[in-house]
Order: structure tokens, then sequence, then C-alpha cells
């Protein structure tokens, strides 16, 4: 059944103690769109993403994926869900070649896969083959395909972090949710990654949290802020540059003359 939206979040509240690190925090994500997830350090963005992939539990409010509640979401449900994340940093295996880094993330849809690798049974010719093409398209999609043979520790940071993102595009997401994929890059990385990022949301639904304000200001559809842990504006990367709101949290914070 097709819904107007891949992801929502209604009301969502996360409390660590006496500190309330997400307050009733609702947003949606309609097919193909690419929201941003920007605030100041401590506003409750990383929450908000272990929430939205099953690592951390709201005490209150629901996540809807494709129209169905998921109030007790695990992390290892999410594939079959269709919602793959990457995480911040790299997280390769260091022994594994890029290909087979690649190949962790299309298994993890090859029920088959799974029982032969835990019985210790080879995988069959055919498994195999099919399991390093996907990878293999994988890497390509985000032009990393020369690189399928190296191990992570010979790859620059770039790279490195492409075969991560090519890892999550294996096990083929609806819903991409990419934790700061700028961080460690240079300029003109950053901009590849977005023109990289852009072409993705052909295909599938994506959510980001970085701190690179122009390049989450170039490549995302719509912004979500968060200050506090709440929800102080949202709309078109325009509509929130301009939005009062914004500048009240930052005369607030710093003022014209601060940080
Ligand atoms: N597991 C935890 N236990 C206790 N407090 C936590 C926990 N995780 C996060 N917090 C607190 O919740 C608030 C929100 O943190 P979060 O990491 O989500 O913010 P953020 O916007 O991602 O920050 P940054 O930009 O620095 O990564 C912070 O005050 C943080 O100290």
């Amino acid at each position: 059944m097709e819904h107007s939206s891949v992801l929502e979040v209604n009301d969502v509240s996360v409390r660590f103690g006496g500190l309330t690190a997400l307050d009733a925090v609702s947003l949606k994500v309609a097919p193909g769109e690419i929201v941003g997830v920007i605030g100041p350090n401590g506003a409750g963005k990383t929450t908000l993403l272990n929430v939205l992939c099953g690592f951390t539990r709201p005490d209150e409010g629901q996540v809807l994926i494709d129209g169905r509640r998921h109030q007790h979401l695990r992390p290892h449900q999410l594939a079959g869900l269709g919602v793959a994340r990457t995480l911040q940093g790299v997280g390769l295996f260091d022994g594994l070649s890029a290909i087979e880094n690649v190949m962790v993330g299309t298994n993890c849809r090859a029920r088959a896969g799974f029982w032969s690798a835990l019985l210790g049974l080879p995988r069959s010719d055919r498994e195999e083959r099919r399991l390093r093409e996907a990878a293999g398209q994988a890497l390509d999609r985000v032009r990393a395909g020369e690189v399928a043979a190296s191990r992570p520790a010979e790859l620059p940071y770039g790279m490195r972090k492409r075969v991560a993102l090519a890892r999550a595009l294996a096990a083929q997401p609806e819903l991409l949710l990419l934790d700061e994929p700028g961080s460690g890059l240079a300029e003109g990385e950053l901009a590849e990654l977005g023109r990289l990022i852009r072409e993705l949301a052909a295909g599938m639904s994506l959510v980001i949290v970085e701190h690179h304000m122009d390049f989450m200001m170039s490549v995302c559809d719509s912004l979500v802020v968060l200050d506090f842990g709440k929800v102080i504006s949202r709309g078109s990367p325009r509509e929130v540059q301009a939005d009062p709101a914004v500048e009240a949290a930052y005369l607030g914070s710093s003022g014209p003359g601060g940080e």
C-alpha cells in the first residue's frame, strides 16, 4: 500500500534521567525527500536518529514507517523495513576488502545466507556471485568501484566513507539515515557527496544529520531545526534561514558578537 510519508514521527519525547533530550518532536519524510536535522551541540540530533533506527526507545510518541506503527522498533528489524543507516565515522571491518565490507550489507537481506553462515557452510557459488554483483553495483553508485579489492586501511578517509555508504545502499533501503556524512571531508569531497546524495534521492528518502551548514542548505529539500530537544523551526532551507525563531535562538545563545 502506498503512503504519502515513508517516515512519520509523532510527538516523540526521550528523557535521560532529568534531561529531556527530545521534547514532543514530530516530522514527516515524503518519498524521495531529503530531510536535514540541524541544531547546535546537544540539541538532540543524534538522539532523534537513534530513535528512528531503533537504538533508542522513545518515552512518549510513536514512529511510523510506511504507515505502520513501530513502538518497539529493534535495530535488527530495520533492513526488513527498508531502513539503513550509516554511523558517525566509518565503521568498516579492517580485515575485509571494500567489496566484502559492502557484501555484509547485502547479506542481511539473504535469509539463506544468514543460516549458512551460522552453520559454517560455504555459500553456493551462485549466491556468492549474486552478493558480489550487488555489492559491486553499490560501490559503482558511490563511484568507488575502483577500490573494490582494497582494504579500508589502504584508502583515504573520504573513500572509506563512500564504502560505508555503499554498504548501507546494498541493503536497498527506502529510507537512508546518514549520521554526519560530511565529517572529516575536504571541501571538494563535500560537494561531490552532495551531488551523490541528490542522485540517491531519485530512488529513496533520506534523513541527514550534519554540522556543515552550507552542505545542508544546498542538499536538503527541507530542514528541521532542533534546540534543547524541541523543534523550533522547519521548512525549506530558505524558510528556515529567514525564520525569526532561528534568529532568536541564535541571539539567545551567543549573540552577533559571539561564537
Ligand atoms: N545516553 C545518554 N545518556 C544521558 N544523556 C544523553 C545520552 N545521549 C544523549 N544525552 C544528552 O542528550 C542531549 C542531546 O544529545 P544528542 O547527542 O542527541 O545531541 P546532538 O544534537 O546530536 O549533539 P552533537 O551535535 O554534539 O552531536 C545532550 O544534552 C546529551 O548530553
